[in-house]
Parts: structure tokens; sequence; C-alpha cells
């Protein structure tokens, strides 16, 4: 049943793409590679030396995957030659280790569509209207897309990109307005700041948390003291309970204190910083084989089963997979292999080490 659906997805991705539109944004090159966490970034090392340039899209505002989003400081045993090194430190190091191969990254977008066209190029798009032509996608998806979780009281949802906000984006325009920033963690903390900083300020920043207790570097807790003590920034310890608007135009929340009251804060704009959770997304529109929400690949070179798109790291399975970041680094060397041999269909694909190739050298820019 499951691959009946796959078939008739991919038909109709087909049927109706068959050549994409050329559009002045659309970018031609050798690899994109979907998200930027250790696995992604290594692939683009690993492309880099079967001379093979690339593309990394992550729908983060940076790069590092789970390493950095769920554990950046905590200490990683089990990187081959590293005995400890903290999530973020292992993504500091990958991405000194990529600089010789320059890949283009593309933050802040989510891959949304992948269409495989009748010349065999790969037709990619992003939320952000970009658009790709690829002669090889690598997934390098992880557990999906990390997206903002949302905001679950009442009002919210009718109310989210107008007057409820999940960024903080272009903060002009919440200029002489009353914002409320809700959030214990270091982006609530640091965003209320950077609003109370603006030139054209809001009228009132207020911050908001169930318990008086932030999780953010010292610096930015004591620089958020400071502005509460001088007035700048007001802090609200509390759970909202529903938004209250009028003709879909907000005008307080309301809110539950930690002694029991109900009250009501003046806002005209929310803005939710209530962690980010993974969501796979649109990869299963894309008409690949999966299996438990997993790309099936062989082992080989870690294709799926449409040619020219592979995919490696925690988002692919097969028999024996385990999900770790050695593993994907191993799926990523082999992938770059079966990645050569289509876009450099004339040359052998010969392995060479490090060490002694002059022509890695070259590619390395060592001298
Ligand atoms: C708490 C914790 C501790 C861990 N400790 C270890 C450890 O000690 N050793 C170890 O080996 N492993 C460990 N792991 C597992 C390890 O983090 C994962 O195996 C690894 O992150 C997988 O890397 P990846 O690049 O495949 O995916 P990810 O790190 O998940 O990165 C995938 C990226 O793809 C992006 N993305 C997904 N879909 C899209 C889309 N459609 N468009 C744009 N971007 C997209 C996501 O935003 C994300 O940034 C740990 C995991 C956790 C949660």
């Amino acid at each position: 049943m499951e691959r009946q659906n796959r078939q008739a997805r991919r038909t109709q991705a087909l049927s109706t793409t068959h050549t994409a539109p050329m559009t002045a944004a659309t970018t031609h090159t050798d690899a994109v590679i979907v998200g930027a966490g250790p696995v992604g970034l290594f692939q683009a090392f690993q492309l880099g030396l079967q001379d093979i340039r690339s593309h990394i899209i992550d729908a983060l505002p940076h790069v590092g995957g789970q390493c950095v989003e769920l554990y950046a400081d905590k200490p990683i045993y089990d990187i081959p030659g590293i005995p400890v090194c903290t999530g973020r430190e292992l993504v500091a190091q990958l991405q000194t280790q990529i600089q010789p191969f320059a890949p283009t990254f593309h933050l802040n977008q989510e891959v949304t569509e992948v269409v495989r066209l009748d010349d065999g190029l790969i037709s990619v798009r992003t939320s952000a209207q970009q658009h790709f032509i690829c002669k090889v996608l690598v997934i390098a998806a992880g557990v999906g897309a990390f997206q903002a979780r949302k905001l679950s009281v009442e009002g919210a949802a009718e109310l989210e990109g107008t007057h409820v906000h999940y960024r903080l984006g272009d903060a002009a325009r919440f200029a002489g307005q009353d914002v409320v920033v809700l959030g214990g963690e270091a982006s609530a903390v640091a965003a209320a700041l950077k609003l109370t900083l603006e030139t054209k300020a809001p009228r009132s920043v207020t911050l908001m948390h169930r318990r008086d207790v932030f999780t953010a570097e010292p610096v930015l807790l004591q620089a958020m003291r400071d502005a509460v003590a001088s007035g700048r920034l007001q802090l609200q310890i509390g759970q909202p309970t529903a938004l209250l608007s009028t003709s879909n135009q907000l005008h307080a929340v309301q809110v539950a204190t930690p002694d029991g009251q109900t009250i009501e804060r003046p806002a005209q704009h929310v803005l939710a910083f209530l962690g980010l959770s993974p969501k796979l997304g649109p990869i299963t529109n894309w008409g690949l084989a999966m299996e438990r929400k997993q790309l099936v690949v062989n082992t080989e070179t870690f294709a799926t089963d449409v040619p020219g798109i592979f995919a490696v790291g925690d988002i692919n399975t097969y028999l024996g997979k385990k999900k770790l970041i050695l593993c994907g680094f191993h799926e990523a060397t082999l992938a770059a292999f079966g990645a050569a041999a289509i876009v450099h269909p004339a040359r052998k694909t010969l392995l060479q080490y490090t060490t002694t190739s002059t022509e890695l050298h070259r590619l390395l820019g060592i001298a």
C-alpha cells in the first residue's frame, strides 16, 4: 500500500513538473545538501574531495543540527581521534575542516520541494523561494527540520504572523507598540534585550516566563537584570492563558501569576521563544522510498531509490543502522563516491589518500 502511495506521489510530481521553470533566482550547481547537521557538514568535505562543490540548506538560522540545537555544551566521547568535545566544538571543527571547499550556506529556510527532472537533474525549492538545479542531492535531514514550538493558548493560531511571531525578524516593525516576549531561554532574553536597544524602540517590552529562572550566558543574564532595574525592560513571571483581541487586533495577554491571580498585560505583539522541535515535514512528499519515517538507502553508495538522490545520517535506514555521528561520517564518504560517478562520469573514482595524493592536496589548497 505504502509503495503504491509513493509511486502515485512520484508520478504526480513528475507529471506536473517535467522541466523546472527557470527564474533569475535559479542556482545551477553540482550538489545540494539538505541539512547542516554534523553529517551534512562532513558531506560537504567529502564531496569537496571528489571535486564537487555544494550548497547547504538548513531550516535553522545556524549550522550544527542536533549537536548545537540539543546539546551544544554537553560532552561527546565517541568521535574517533577526539577523546572529548562538546557538540558546539565538534561543529566548529567541522566548519574549519570544510573551509577549503567553501560550501554556500542557505540558512533559515526549509527545503520544501524536490523533483527529479526528465533530463536527470534535480530541482530543489525552498521556503525562501530559492530554486536550485543540481546534479546530485544529498539529504542529511536528521530527525527533520527544527521548527518553533507553537504557543498553545486561545487565539494564538488566528493571530500568527500578524500579532504572534516565532522569530524576531525586523525589530523596527514593533516601534511604538507593546511587545511581550515569552520564554526562559537565551533566545527569549536576547530578543527582549535587542528590542529595548532599538533606536525606534517599542513603547514597552515585557519578558514573560513561568519562573524567575532564565537559562543563558551570565553576561546576557546580567544585561537583562540591568535592563529590568533601569526600567527599560519589564519582567512578568507567569503563564499566558489567552490572547485578547478585537476584530483580529491583539490588545492584551491574559496571564496566570504564580500567586493565583489573573492579570492582563497590554500587548499588540507576542514573540514566543518556546523551543524547537523537529518535523519531518515535506520530505515525506518527495516520492522517495521510506520505512518508519526514514529514507531507505542501499549501503554501497547510500543512494535512495531515486537516481541522483542520496540520504545520509539520522534520516536514513538500512539493516543494522545506528544513529551515530561516526556512522553518518562513513555514509557521507561512500555517498560522495556515488555522487562523483554522476557528476564526473568520465573520471575514474579512485580511492586516494589525503596524506599522499597531490590531487587531493590541490583540492584542499595545500601547497
Ligand atoms: C542529547 C543527544 C546526545 C547525543 N549524543 C551523541 C553522542 O555522544 N555520539 C553520537 O555519535 N551521537 C550522539 N547523538 C546523535 C547525533 O546527534 C545524531 O546522530 C546526529 O546529530 C545526526 O546528524 P545529522 O546531520 O544526520 O542530523 P541532524 O543533526 O539532525 O541535522 C539535520 C539538519 O537538517 C535540517 N533539516 C531537516 N529537514 C530539513 C528541510 N526540509 N529543509 C532544511 N533543513 C532541514 C535540520 O534543521 C537539522 O539542522 C546525540 C543526540 C542527542 C539528541
